[in-house]
Order: structure tokens, then sequence, then C-alpha cells
């Protein structure tokens, strides 16, 4: 979770103009906020770049460079502790109706509409209180496959276990696994279940899909994945060797210029592409598994893996 800051005053026009995943050319991309103030009635702005790991120069820099009016200012870093993100990253949230969906943080306490069934979502630690475009539209995505049957579901990289919940309310006799590779988000997602009185979600901690407690309960007809575009890419044979023949494969966590190299890394291990929804700069793909189980070609070694660090 990022745990730096790098604030600086704006204009409201450059404020407009910052993309929230703007590309920066960073090896560590930071996730851009703009903000207005308003102090003695007059209108103020400051954006706030959110980083993982502690900015260098380079990333100051580049920071920088997206607001000229504040040349000549020191920018403000400071190091956030978790909380202190997530108490950022949540106050004003609205509540969010994707489908027959109500999501909430404990913030809002607006009634929700008539027959949603509604998740009251914490992201402690964790990632997912569905307002990013990748949770919705995997939400949406979920949600229009409500007439389908699925029996064995996986989330992998769970995050706060929103998507697993609502598989877990669409597919009522399914068993569902959630996995994340951060322990953190597992126990949030447990405690997230309870809050949300949603039953029989299994969880494991593991790194990809290559846990015996993954493989030894594959397949699986239905997966969900919101990673990122690069672990995405490089773990393509190991989530399509855990698919049953024609499973629905939903994924995110890519930016629309990623996605065809998405696509690709599916496709090679059997899977077609059957939909997808771009949202912002964000696009979320559903593709259908092959007509038999994929075998990778080569033992997955996931120390091995070289797509990780690409910015593709
Ligand atoms: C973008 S968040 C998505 C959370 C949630 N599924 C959602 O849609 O809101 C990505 C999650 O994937 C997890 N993750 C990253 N790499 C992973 C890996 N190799 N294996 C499993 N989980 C991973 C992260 O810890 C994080 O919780």
């Amino acid at each position: 979770m990022p745990s730096w800051k790098v604030t600086l005053p704006c204009t409201r026009a450059e404020a407009e103009a910052i993309d929230a995943a703007e590309d920066l050319g960073l090896d560590s991309a930071p996730v851009l906020m703009t903000t207005e103030d308003v102090e003695d009635d007059a209108e103020r702005w400051h954006l706030d770049a959110y980083f993982e790991v502690e900015p260098n120069d380079a990333a100051v820099a580049a920071v920088q460079a997206l607001v000229p009016s504040a040349r000549g200012r020191a920018p403000a870093i400071e190091q956030l502790d978790d909380e202190d993100w997530v108490t950022m990253s949540q106050a004003g949230l609205e509540p969010l109706h994707v489908g027959r969906f109500y999501v909430h943080t404990a913030a809002q306490d607006a009634p929700p509409p008539e027959g949603a069934r509604v998740f009251r979502i914490e992201a402690g630690r964790a990632f997912g209180t569905g307002h990013h475009e990748t949770t919705s539209g995997c939400l949406a995505m979920l949600d229009g496959l409500a007439d389908a049957r699925f029996t064995d579901v996986i989330d992998i990289g769970t995050g706060t276990g929103l998507l697993a919940f609502a598989a877990r309310e669409l597919w009522p006799e399914a068993r569902v696994l959630a996995t994340d590779i951060d322990p953190v988000a597992v126990d949030v997602t447990r405690e997230n279940a309870e809050v949300n009185a949603v039953p029989g979600i299994d969880l494991v901690v593991a790194d990809g899909a290559l846990a015996d407690a993954i493989t030894d309960r594959a397949p699986y007809d239905l997966l969900i994945a919101n990673i990122l575009a690069g672990p995405l890419v490089s773990m393509a044979p190991e989530v399509a060797a855990i698919a049953a023949p024609h499973a629905t494969v939903v994924l995110a966590g890519l930016l629309g210029r990623q996605a065809s190299e998405v696509i690709g890394a599916y496709t090679a291990c059997g899977c077609t592409l059957e939909a997808r929804d771009d949202r912002g700069d964000w696009t979320i793909l559903r593709l259908r598994a092959g007509a038999e189980r994929y075998v990778p070609t080569a033992p997955i070694d996931p120390a091995g893996r070289d797509g990780w660090a690409l910015d593709i």
C-alpha cells in the first residue's frame, strides 16, 4: 500500500489536467489525487502523489513537472502509516451502487436502495472499497454474469474480499476461494466477511495460483484476478492451468494500453476474449478458457516470473 506522500499546490487548470493513472515513466508509479481546499473563501488546489516506496529525486521532480505553477516551491514529503492512507483514501468516498450491489464504508450511513445487497467494506490496510474503476468494473462484470452457473470460484488478489463476497452472493451454491499474497489483506477479508455476514469464503495467503491449497481444488469455472498487468501476464500459464474447460476468467488492474499484451498472454494459453469494459484509463476483460484443460508447456517457477517489473 502507498506509504509516502508528496504534496504541492496547483491551479484548478493543472488539477483538471492531471490523470490519476498518469504515466510518469517511474519504476514506482504514484497514485495522484487533486483536492480543492476552500480557505478564506478563496479557491485553492493541491496535488498529492502517493508512493509505495520513498520517492527519490527523479520521482519528486516528475511530480513537480506536473504543476509548473509551483515552480520554486519545495514539496511537502511525508511518510504515512497504513491507517493514515486508509483514512485518507476512504474519506469522502460516496457509496457505490453497481448492479445489485451497494458498497459503502463506515463513514457513510445513508439508507441503501431497496433490494440491494449491501456490503460495508473497510479497506483496513487492503485495497478495494469498490470505488476504484477496476473493482467496480469487476463487480459490474460479475453482476452481468448472474444468470450463469458456477460451482468453483477463485478470486486471486482479493484485497478486501469484495469480489469474492459478490461471487458468494451471486452463486450461493459455489465454493469460493479468496487468495492474496498479502496476509494483511486476508485478515481484512476475514473481518469484512464477518461484518457482512458472508458465509463460506475460504482464504489462502498465496503468491499467484501455484500453491497446493489452490491447485488441489482446481479446476475452477470462474476465475477473477484484479491485480496489475505485469503479474497478470506472467501468471497467465498458472491461471490457465487451474481453469476448467470453458471457464470464465475476469481480469482487471490493467490500463487500456496494456490490454493487448494481457489478452495475448491468455490467448497463448488457450483463452479467447469475450468481453472488454473500458472505464477511464482502466480495462476489465472477460475471457473464456479453452475447450481442454491447459497444460503449461514448461514447469512454472514463481521466482522465475519475468513480467513483474515490466512497464507494459
Ligand atoms: C488492485 S488490488 C485488488 C483487490 C480486490 N480484488 C479488488 O478488486 O478491489 C490487488 C490485490 O492483489 C494482491 N496481489 C498482488 N500480487 C499478487 C500475487 N502475486 N498473488 C496474489 N495476490 C496478489 C495485492 O496484495 C492486492 O490485495
